[in-house]
């Protein structure tokens, strides 16, 4: 058996359990094992009856107190029993385990664990692993048992075997990083590491295995973008561009003025077009900063000098915000005989699209709005001289060449909310100039913050009807429950229900999920930003790029499951107008932990503060972060936790592309992975 071998070798793999694998994109011994755990269970020291919490999942020890039960019906036969400690009395159901009437003796002592639950206002363990004797437990005790993403029909139990089997099996000598490497910068090798990420027997070996592991995956991405950028060396200004009195002219009857750190950017970017070789530079700018007017003045400038600009947006939802927004300005500031812009999602119908294909290709438009879909390969330009696409997009570094290959060489603009450190920025993107708009618009009035449990809901209902009643629009996010989250429509709809019955009549609320098909999402965001609805119930599909300056509150539940970054982006959706917002987080879980995370966010509104925060809170109990960043696309490393990792990667690369170019590289394989990596780009590229 080797990495390349189909899992069906594997032993117990038949058909089905194979088509369920390759749902998760699991088809080789390789794919499998290189399928990381999402987090591990860990098995504490039982806690007091007394101590337990809804929610959690712990281990208590003690008694058998009274007779075991059955009820429940036929087909689901619940089994009843009650434990006793010093502190307490807890209830305890098994489902569909009947035998166990027969094998847990009353005065017993045994170990449960399990999650608990609140059933008829009452806490309960619901279905949990049994210990007997109570101190077989200790055997379990502080080990780290696998998670995985799974799909339905799969179970942890089935991916568990499985890994085990495969790792067995499978001889994982080849190692890909030199001898030398490895010592450098003191690297398990890689059989170690991928054992010990799947079943580390301590967190100290999990965290050398991840060490590893992360590494790895820097070093091929880190090697990847610098041969890319060295196949293709900034190409030849071919779009030298003067500001045309009309853009300034728009500048100056804006109704804010720019701030200095806007205008400061939008210097460097009019430097740009004037320079030999083409712009590619990335525009940090916290949530709110005023990117977009940036953006604007760019691709205005590109469409009055005869040229075309387009503009990539993550979401179908943001693409037709802009597009509006952008008709609207150049109509109300009289540019509509020199600019006409076009509106390109995967969404549209074949016919749409084939008009807009026309007018893009003829350059009847000049300022192409869209998604994904402006790098389809049917998508000609006329004369495009300007490209501004969004850090969000997943693959942020192949897009932009794919875009970049579809004019001769256009200019490139990438405008990203990521608060990300300097060094860090210049590693990741290290083909691009790096600018930052640092400063917020000066008539914002700072969001004001509170973190509140469960108990304040009633509260924050009426504080929104009193903002709605003053004039303004609020968001509410409601959460994935982690159980359902192929239910995340029914989960919206819900709360939407709920609410709208716990409002004052008259309030309108609506909802937006997901799910949704692309033009109801955009007719719910339309009659949103037309305050045709006064609250937007949704999923965290808001959380990029909304823009309705009127709405001032944004409360979201559950906020405990998100990442800070996160929070701080759904945030960013209020305080973007004149009036005074509000965010209230609303936290289901009494954690004092989490409450000092939360806590963090209602000091600061500054996202680089944030983030570092949130790297600084993360204890080595949280293995995989709270959630990762989202920024690239990484399997298991985190840009913002493995800051250092990913800078010793960098120097790696320097140093092993520096031998290569001495002839004395002798990372044969690792070259190979980093071409088939690059290949993977470019598959990308074409899809
Ligand atoms: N200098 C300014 N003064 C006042 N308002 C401004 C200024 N610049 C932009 N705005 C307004 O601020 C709001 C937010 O700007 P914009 O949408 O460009 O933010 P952004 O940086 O793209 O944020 P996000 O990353 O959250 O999308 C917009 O309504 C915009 O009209």
């Amino acid at each position: 058996m080797n990495e390349y071998t189909g899992i069906r070798e594997i032993k117990g793999i038949g058909e089905k359990t194979e088509r369920m694998f390759q749902k998760l994109n699991i088809r080789t011994v390789g794919d499998l094992i290189r399928y990381f755990p999402r987090g591990y269970d860990i098995y504490e020291e039982p806690v007091a009856v007394s101590e337990l919490e809804e929610g959690m999942t712990a281990a208590v020890t003690g008694l058998l107190y009274g007779k075991v039960q059955v009820g429940g019906s036929p087909r689901m036969q619940v089994t009843t029993a009650y434990l006793k400690d010093l502190t307490g009395t807890l209830r305890i159901v098994w489902y569909r385990m009947t035998f166990l009437r027969n094998t847990l003796k009353s005065g017993g002592r045994i170990t449960v664990r399990g999650k608990i639950i609140r059933k008829q206002n009452q806490l309960v363990m619901e279905h949990p692993e049994l210990f007997v004797p109570a101190e077989s437990y200790q055997k379990k005790l502080n080990t780290l048992q696998p998670v995985y993403p799974l799909t339905a029909g799969l179970t942890n139990n089935l991916m568990t075997k499985t890994m085990h089997q495969a790792l067995e099996d499978l001889p994982l000598a080849q190692d890909i990083l030199s001898k030398e490497l490895k010592t450098e910068f003191g690297l398990e090798d890689y059989g170690a590491a991928i054992r010990g990420i799947h079943f580390p027997k301590d967190r100290e070996e999990f965290f050398l295995a991840r060490k590893r592991l992360v590494f790895e995956e820097f070093l091929i991405f880190t090697l990847a973008l610098r041969k890319m950028k060295d196949q293709k060396e900034r190409a030849n200004n071919q779009y030298r561009m003067e500001v045309p009195e009309a853009v300034h002219r728009f500048e100056e009857a804006l109704p804010y003025d720019l701030t200095n750190a806007q205008k400061k950017v939008w210097v460097q970017i009019q430097e740009d077009f004037q320079k030999h070789t083409v712009m590619s530079r990335l525009v940090q700018g916290d949530v709110g900063s005023g990117k977009t007017i940036v953006a604007l003045l760019s691709l205005f400038t590109a469409c009055l000098n005869g040229y075309q600009g387009a503009m990539m947006a993550p979401t179908e939802v943001l693409a037709r915000q802009h597009y509006e927004s952008v008709t609207e300005m150049v109509e109300k500031y009289g540019l509509g005989d020199s600019i006409s812009p076009i509106l390109l999602t995967g969404s549209m119908t074949a016919k749409e699209k084939r008009i807009a294909y026309e007018a893009i290709c003829t350059g009847e438009a000049n300022l192409v709005i869209g998604t994904h879909a402006l790098i389809q390969e049917k998508v000609e330009y006329a004369d495009l001289a300007l490209v501004i696409t969004d850090e969000q997009h997943r693959f942020g570094v192949r897009q932009r060449e794919c875009f970049a290959s579809k004019g001769k060489s256009p200019h490139i603009l990438v405008m990203s909310a990521t608060p990300i450190p300097r060094t860090l920025a210049l590693i990741l993107y290290g083909d691009l100039d790096i600018s930052v708009i640092d400063e917020l618009p000066s008539n914002r009035k700072p969001i004001k913050n509170c973190v509140v449990d469960t108990s304040y809901r009633q509260t924050a209902y009426r504080f929104m009807e009193k903002q709605i009643a003053e004039g303004r629009q609020c968001y509410v996010i409601c959460p994935m429950v982690e159980e359902s989250e192929g239910l995340e429509a029914e989960n919206v709809t819900d709360y939407a229900k709920k609410l709208k019955e716990e409002l004052a009549s008259g309030i309108r609320v609506e909802y937006l999920h997901g799910k949704m098909k692309p033009a109801q999402k955009e007719e719910i965001m339309e009659k949103f930003a037309a305050h045709e609805i006064d609250v937007l119930v949704s999923t965290t599909v808001i959380e990029v790029g909304i823009d309705v300056p009127n709405s001032t509150v944004m409360m979201i539940e559950n906020a405990e499951r998100f990442g800070l970054a996160q929070l701080h982006q759904l945030r960013g959706r209020v305080g973007r107008g004149k009036h005074q917002s509000y965010c209230i987080f609303m936290s289901g879980s009494k954690s004092k932990e989490t409450k000092k995370r939360l806590k963090i966010l209602e000091s600061s509104n500054d996202g680089f503060y944030i983030a570092g925060e949130d790297l600084k809170m993360r204890g080595p109990g949280d293995v995989f972060g709270i959630r990762q960043s989202g920024l690239m696309d990484f399997k298991l490393g985190d840009v913002y936790q493995d800051a250092e990792l990913l800078k010793q990667a960098s120097q790696a690369a320097s140093e092993i592309l520096k031998r290569e170019e001495n002839g004395e590289a002798e990372e044969k394989a690792l070259f190979e992975r980093v071409q088939n990596y690059i290949r993977e780009c470019e598959i990308e590229k074409t899809l």
